[in-house]
Order: structure tokens, then sequence, then C-alpha cells
């Protein structure tokens, strides 16, 4: 049987986590009452009982809801930090972090704000105890292109920070092609090209996100499964995607974890990814996805294994660097 501290050992990449999602409940209510900013909730029971969710939508209501209490950098810095330290927890050595500039923008907060905080606390990990963090510029898909171009603009004077462009929230009803030319963009700034896609939406708009956005790696893409030859193009193309177990079922994209696609993809060579999405709104950071699989589909270590390295070789990371980290990580294993 596997334990928890064989895989706490193993040093791990996350690749798809959104800042805002890890806003804890406690964090949440200590920033409003500082920040004056009403919720509907008061304790924490109170908090986490809020977070039944019918679909992507009745989540993203709560999850904006939550991250409207953010508003001085050092609220940032909180926010981060506390996730940093998550990482610390959980073996997580390399971790590439979603920022969503809009979230703040439409509450008055400039990148001047947000980003200080959130490099203050990168800063701070990284000499405390050595951590490796990209961040991923997350628009919205629910807003338009030109907000979305503007949003990019604004960037230019954070470009050095941010590896990739993404997008997420609600994928359905606001396809691949009302965002062309904002990709576009995009790649002529150089960013990597990814964004969320085929989570609740058909595959049709998995193939459209690689052909209108031009995007290397897709986030969630579960709903691949029905279409075998776009399985069959993830794997030749080695598209990586970053998968969320335990948000697709909070979510409702799966009923429950055993019927979860992540294993077959993973036998079928694509380059799937574990990760926890919104990890303090789906009940498990990073380590608690990975052990919801083991139980459920009995996995060994070479399967955990694959997993985790498929996290780094999916990675922003430079050749040289990966290589450091398998390195490590058969170290790990060894020893
Ligand atoms: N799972 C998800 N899907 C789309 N947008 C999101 N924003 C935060 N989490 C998300
Ligand atoms: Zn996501």
């Amino acid at each position: 049987m596997m334990t928890s501290e064989w895989l706490s050992v193993l040093p791990k990449a996350e690749l798809h986590m959104h800042i805002d999602g890890s806003l804890q409940a406690e964090r949440m209510l200590q920033l409003a009452k500082k920040n004056g900013i009403d919720l509907p909730y008061s304790t924490v029971e109170e908090v986490e009982d809020a977070y039944q969710f019918k679909d992507l939508q009745s989540f993203l209501d709560l999850y904006y809801l939550g991250a409207s209490v953010l508003r001085e950098e050092d609220d940032f810095y909180h926010l981060m930090m506390d996730y940093l330290l998550k990482c610390r927890e959980d073996n997580i050595v390399h971790a590439e972090i979603m920022v969503e500039p809009q979230t703040y923008l439409a509450n008055g907060i400039g990148f001047d704000v947000f980003m200080s905080g959130f490099k203050r606390a990168i800063a701070d990990a990284k000499s405390q105890w050595g951590i490796s963090i990209l961040l991923i510029l997350s628009l919205l898909k629910h807003t338009t292109e030109d907000e979305c171009i503007a949003v990019l603009n604004m960037a230019d004077d954070y470009s050095d920070d941010f590896v990739a462009l993404g997008m997420a929230s609600t994928e359905i009803g606001n396809p691949p092609n009302k965002f062309q030319r904002l990709y576009e963009l995009g790649k002529s700034r150089g960013y990597n090209l990814q964004t969320h896609s085929g989570e609740e939406g058909s595959a049709d708009l998995i193939w459209g996100s690689l052909e209108a956005m031009q995007v290397k790696r897709i986030d969630h893409g579960v709903r691949c499964t029905d279409d075998p030859l776009l399985v069959d193009h993830l794997k030749n193309h080695q598209i990586p995607l970053t998968v969320c177990p335990l948000s697709n079922v909070r979510l409702r994209v799966f009923d429950k974890i055993e019927d979860h696609n992540i294993i077959d993809l993973l036998k079928k060579d694509v380059l799937v990814t574990v990760n926890s999405d919104d990890p303090a709104y789906f009940g498990g950071f990073l380590n608690d996805n990975y052990h919801a699989l083991i139980d459920a589909f009995d996995l060994d270590k070479t399967d955990v294994l694959a997993l985790v390295k498929n996290g780094f070789r999916a990675s922003y990371l430079p050749e040289d660097r990966v290589q450091v980290f398998m390195d490590e990580l058969d170290r790990a294993v060894d020893g």
C-alpha cells in the first residue's frame, strides 16, 4: 500500500491553480472584516456550507464574490504566501499560478498593487525555502475580446513576470473564435498559449482552441474523450492537459471520482497532469487530488510516478530545469 509519506517525499509540480481559488475561508473572513466588505457568511462553517455547486457557473459566482475581499498589497501577499506554504507542505517544488487581473481591476485595484504583493511573497518563499514559480496571465472568457486586449496591453509592463497567456471562466457561449485576435497578439508578445477548454464544453471547443487560439496546452480538456480523433491528436502531439480531478467532481463534470477519465487518458499516453484548480473551494490541495485518484483507481507507484513526471514535462520550464527536477524525483524514489 502506498503511504502518504511516499507521496509527500516526491517533489511535484502544479500547473493549474488559480490564485483566487486558494483563498481559504478563514483568510476570506479576516480580509472581509478588515476591508469592510459585506459577505453572506460570518463563520468558516457558513462559507464551507455554501460550497455546494451544481455546475461551473454556480461556482464562479461565489469565486468572484470571495475574491472581492482582496484590496490591499498586503492582502495579495498573504493570499500568495498561504498557497506557497501549502506548496511546502505538499512538496510542490514548481508551480505555475494563474493570476486574473480583471477580477481586481473591476474593484479598482491596479497591477502595481496586486503584482507587488504576489511578487513579494514569491521572493520571500524563494529566499526562505526555495521554490520555482511561474505566473500565467489568465483572462476571463465572459468578458469582451477588447477588454481582454486592454488587459494584455496593461500587462506589457509585467511581461517578464508572465510566462503564458491563458483564459478561464465561462466557456459555453464564449467560443475560441471570439478570442482569435487576442491570442494572435499574445503570440506576437512571445507568451506561451493555453486556455481552459473541454471542461463543461464539448470536444469541438477543444479543436477550436487548438486551431483559432493556437494553444499548446489545455486546462481540463477532459471532454476530449467524446472524440477519439481528438484523443489521438493530443497524444501524437503530446499536448498537455492540466486535469483537476476533485474540481471535476465538485463541479459535476463527473458524478464521482471513479468515473473520471484521467487514468484512461494516461494509459493511452496522453500527457495528463494532476492539479487542484481552486483548492480552497473543492476540498483539497494537490496531494489530496493524488490521494483521491490513488484510492479510486488503486494506483501503484509506477502510475503515480508517471503522473508526477508529466507535471514537469508539461511545464514551461526549459529542458535543463526539467531534467534537474526529474533527477531529484529519481533520487527521491530510490532513497
Ligand atoms: N474550473 C474553472 N473553470 C473555469 N474557470 C475557472 N476559474 C476558476 N476555476 C475555474
Ligand atoms: Zn481552472
